[in-house]
């Protein structure tokens, strides 16, 4: 299938298909959750995960069943690989002899490529690279999909459906997976680090902690809100605050003064690079 495939892949909510899911911690936990939700079935799902505890524990949360990984692939039509990317190269090698002809194998991990995976999967494996976000856990997910070589579009309406459990899913041409790692996989995490210090300097104004969090939290909701639904550019938005002489502009030109927007352009770039180096190990 091309790289530019279209953005709209019509999806079912259900599927009689199997599914392992190898890898149950942060994300692994919060598609699985996001995917029963959506009315995925749990007796069609069988997990896997070196960590015995939190194995057993996505067990009794959520019904699934647990297997070993080379077990757990044997019997299913898809197979999601939620492992670090460290760990990529081994679990590979794990399920390689026992994967059914035809199954599909979608990745989540950073950097890692479908390159990558077809050359540790049999011969003619349909895969594709996906980037999802923590969010997911509230259904309010962001997800962009990558098809690989042997992708066909049942494999890719397979991965939207998936993903589609816990928010939203685009498809990307996979030379923009390292960007989309770089904007929204890690997204989450720069603007919990943003509230962060807003709630703190809220406390160093004198603000209880609790009232900080409960300003700052809101804003943030009501912020993302009127970006979603008004679909202004955020420079209109902005400069609706941003009264003459006011308060707001005494604020904006500190942040510039201490080059904050370069610093979001720097940190970027410097995830970006990151995801690209993963798949060397
Ligand atoms: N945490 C995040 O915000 C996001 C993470 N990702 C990707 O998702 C993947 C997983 O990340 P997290 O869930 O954060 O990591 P995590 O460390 O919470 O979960 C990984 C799980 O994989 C298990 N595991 C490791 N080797 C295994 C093996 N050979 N067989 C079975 N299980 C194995 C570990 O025991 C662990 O429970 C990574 O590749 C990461 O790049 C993607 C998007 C966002
Ligand atoms: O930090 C990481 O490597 C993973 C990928 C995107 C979000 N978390």
């Amino acid at each position: 299938m091309s790289e530019n495939v279209s953005e709209n892949v019509s999806v079912n909510a259900t599927s009689s298909r199997r599914l392992a899911l190898l890898g149950v911690g942060v994300m692994g936990e919060a598609l699985l959750s996001g995917l029963l939700r959506s009315g995925q079935d749990a007796a069609q799902v069988v997990v896997g995960d070196r960590y015995e505890a939190r194995a057993q524990h996505i067990v009794e949360t959520y019904g699934v069943t647990v297997a070993l990984p080379a077990e757990a692939v044997a019997g299913a039509d898809t197979v999601v690989l939620a492992v670090k990317p460290q760990d990529m190269g081994s679990l590979l090698e794990e399920i390689h002899d026992a994967l059914r002809p035809g199954a599909f194998v979608v990745s989540i991990a950073a950097g890692i490529t479908t390159a990558y995976l077809e050359a540790r999967l049999p011969e003619g494996t349909p895969v594709a690279r996906a980037m999802p976000n923590t969010p997911a856990l509230v259904d309010q997910g962001m997800a962009a999909v990558s098809p690989g070589t042997h992708c066909g579009t049942d494999d890719l309406a397979e991965a939207m459906r998936l993903l589609e459990g816990c928010g939203k899913v685009v498809t990307v041409p996979e030379k923009h997976q390292d960007a989309v790692t770089a904007i929204s996989g890690s997204g989450p995490a720069y603007i919990f680090y943003v509230v962060e210090a807003m709630v703190e300097a809220g406390v160093l104004l004198g603000l209880p902690r609790v009232t900080s969090t409960e300003l700052v939290v809101q804003t943030l909701f009501g912020a993302a809100t009127m970006l979603k639904e008004t679909g202004e550019h955020p420079t209109v938005l902005r400069e609706q605050v941003s009264s003459p002489g006011g308060t707001t502009m005494s604020a904006l030109r500190q942040l510039d003064d201490h080059k904050v927007r370069a610093a979001f352009l720097t940190a970027m770039e410097a995830a970006a690079q990151r995801s690209a180096e993963l798949a060397q190990g």
